[in-house]
């Protein structure tokens, strides 16, 4: 068993945490031989509902937890942690789009940047959970010089889960039987969930595309696409809630694989601040796929994106842009 990682959870008294403290501690991030200590980070107000998020951890009796630190202080959240789950911010309500949540949120990312600067390791693992999560990213990669911008991230893995669910269901497979289907863009309502590249386990040491799989490339290339990307907000229609078990399951899954790398071969959705790969514009988070070896993530090349994608691409790249003037217009402010 090696040393404990610091690990900071931020919006720890909120709904995402709620699910996500518990698949942290028990080990399905890290792995079951990485001891954790928990920084629970929320605001003032919510100190006593925080205390009880605290008793409940330590009434799972989990033995990789050792140690809790509940705080309203970013200093001491961020103190030398490995890796940081960003998740406290403002969630949209019915009838909003993400982008709305902008004024609310940004300058939280402003501070908690400066904070990590600060405080943190400087080999920090940071991913952005809180919408608008790609923008929310990047500016807390601006505020963050010491740190690599590579060590920023923004979650697409909901997404990219929802997609592969959408799949297996018409394939009428298993959902680990799809691998290789991704997201491309903003986590928003202009996100590219691509289905072209993804394949369908068919045996031992078979697979065949997708499209063989579901025989209806027409709802690959519309219902498909239209359902993985209004799923937040059809969730928040039934649950008159956001997203949280799911959201939560999404941001276990981006950190382990981070941490313990992807297989050969298959590819995950991650926000990433681009280097203009695939033409998207540069200094904007992103989602690509990418493959993960040793803890760093690397953009998968040369997938062939014919221009019915190529479009959405564009269209999806150009939102971030404006995201991106507007989110530096508001913290000027
Ligand atoms: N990227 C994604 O796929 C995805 C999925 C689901 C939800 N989200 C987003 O995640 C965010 C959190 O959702 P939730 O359902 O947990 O919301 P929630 O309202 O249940 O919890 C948010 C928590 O953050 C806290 N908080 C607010 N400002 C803070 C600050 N400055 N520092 C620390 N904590 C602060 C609040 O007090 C609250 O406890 C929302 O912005 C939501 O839209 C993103
Ligand atoms: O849709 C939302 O506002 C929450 C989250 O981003 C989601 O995709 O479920």
């Amino acid at each position: 068993m090696s040393e404990p990682i610091r690990v900071v959870v931020t919006g720890a008294a909120g709904q995402i945490a709620y699910s996500l403290l518990y698949m942290i501690a028990k080990g399905d991030v890290f792995g079951p031989d990485q001891a954790v200590i928990l920084h629970l980070l929320d605001i003032p107000p919510m100190m006593e509902v925080l205390q009880g998020v605290v008793m409940e951890l330590a009434d799972c009796a989990l033995p990789l937890l050792r140690g809790v630190v509940p705080t309203a202080d970013p200093a001491e959240a961020f103190k030398d942690v490995s890796a940081a789950f960003l998740v406290g911010a403002m969630p949209r309500k019915q009838g909003m789009e993400r982008k709305d949540l902008l004024s609310a949120n940004v300058k939280i990312f402003k501070v908690q940047g400066e904070a990590l600067n600060e405080y943190a390791k400087k080999d920090v693992k940071v991913l952005v959970v809180g919408n608008p999560a790609n923008t929310n990213a990047l500016v807390c990669s601006k505020y963050a010089p010491s740190i690599p911008r590579e060590n920023f991230t923004a979650m697409t893995r909901l997404d990219q889960n929802r997609a592969q669910a959408q799949i297996a269901a018409k394939a009428g497979v298993p959902v680990n039987q799809v691998y290789n289907v991704f997201i491309w863009g903003n986590h928003s309502s202009t996100q590219v969930p691509d289905a072209s590249h993804a394949k369908v386990i068919t045996g031992p040491n078979t697979a065949i595309s997708a499209a063989d799989a579901v025989k209806n490339e027409a709802w690959l290339l519309a219902e498909f696409i239209a359902t993985v990307q209004k799923r937040g907000a059809a969730v928040i229609a039934a649950r008159k809630m956001s997203s949280a078990m799911s959201a939560a399951k999404a941001a276990a899954d981006h950190m382990r694989d981070w941490f313990r790398g992807t297989e050969p071969g298959k590819y995950v959705s991650m926000g990433v601040v681009s280097d203009g790969s695939y033409g998207a514009p540069k200094d904007v988070v992103f989602s690509f796929p990418v493959e993960i070896k040793n803890g760093k993530w690397s953009i998968v090349q040369g997938l062939p994106i014919n221009d019915f994608y190529q479009q959405l691409l564009t269209a999806t790249g150009k939102e971030l842009e404006e995201e991106k003037a507007e989110a530096f217009s508001v913290i000027n402010s």
